[in-house]
């Protein structure tokens, strides 16, 4: 589903009195089935806008449309995974990714069988009687992805969901997001300050720069397209090409602005 952001400005009020101005007339058309990524060095405001999307947070000035629905609060067309995956401990795998539909009052059947499903999707097939400290890290953000599938919504949200693995856990699971995209064919913004992980990502990649946090790089990107392609990622991101784009990019951010 097409994520439409007209306008968005964000200032916050500070406890003393004044206010910060994080997010200024940032526009963003993303059409259905892209996968963006969001970079930009820490704290020009990525989070502040994926709040925004999500609905967690209520932006100052301007608006965010999800096809013809304005966005004025969380929904369960939009999915959301964070870096710190916020598991229920007293839950197995299972009823963790279950858990939203409960709250739909969806039958126990189709629960289990949807929540099995979503637990396939991510590679944790036979892994839902699990409890949660039986998991590693990474399968533990595999059951925070497969909790925010288990709805199927339109457009998957993610915040530096890989931010707090090993390296070579994160590259395993950057496959998996991959894979995940090419499957569902879902709408995702990706949020991520690791130049690698968003050139390899993304088929979109905006640079946002700040603050207050504005985009200033908006171009397409072949990295992923070419891994899925070609089944994996080491000889893409040691190719002659991905490193000059990795320079580029670093230049770009560094700089705040085009290059
Ligand atoms: N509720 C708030 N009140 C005041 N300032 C805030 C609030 N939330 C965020 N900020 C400020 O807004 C700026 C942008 O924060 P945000 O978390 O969106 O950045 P980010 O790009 O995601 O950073 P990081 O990569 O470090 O997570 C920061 O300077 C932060 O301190």
């Amino acid at each position: 589903m097409k994520l439409t952001i007209f306008r968005l400005g964000m200032r916050f009020q500070l406890p003393r009195g004044g206010d910060v101005e994080v997010l200024r007339d940032v526009n963003l058309d993303v059409p259905a089935g892209e996968l963006v990524v969001l970079l930009g060095a820490s704290g020009c405001g990525k989070s502040t806008l994926l709040n925004a999307i999500a609905g967690f947070t209520r932006q100052t000035e301007g608006e965010v449309w999800v096809d013809k629905r304005r966005v004025t609060g969380p929904g369960a067309d939009r999915g959301v995974v964070l870096q710190t995956d916020a598991l229920y401990p007293w839950l197995n795998a299972r009823e963790n990714v279950a858990f939203g539909l409960r709250l739909r009052s969806i039958a126990q059947t189709e629960r289990t069988a949807r929540a099995d499903e979503a637990l396939a999707l991510v590679g944790l097939a036979g892994k839902g009687d699990h409890a949660t400290w039986q998991l590693s890290g990474g399968q533990r953000q595999r059951v925070s992805l497969a909790r925010a599938l288990v709805a199927d919504p339109d457009i998957l949200l993610m915040d530096e969901p890989l931010g707090a693995l090993d390296a070579l856990t994160r590259e395993q699971m950057q496959d998996l997001v991959l894979e995940v995209w090419q499957r569902t064919g879902k709408t995702i913004v990706f949020v991520t300050h690791s130049l690698d992980e968003a050139l390899y990502l993304g088929t979109r990649l905006i640079v946002l720069a700040g603050p207050p946090g504005r985009i200033v790089l908006d171009e397409p990107l072949p990295f992923a397209r070419r891994a899925l392609r070609e089944g994996g990622g080491a000889k893409i991101k040691s190719a002659l090409d991905f490193a000059a784009a990795r320079e580029r990019l670093r230049g770009v951010i560094f700089a705040g602005a085009q290059p």
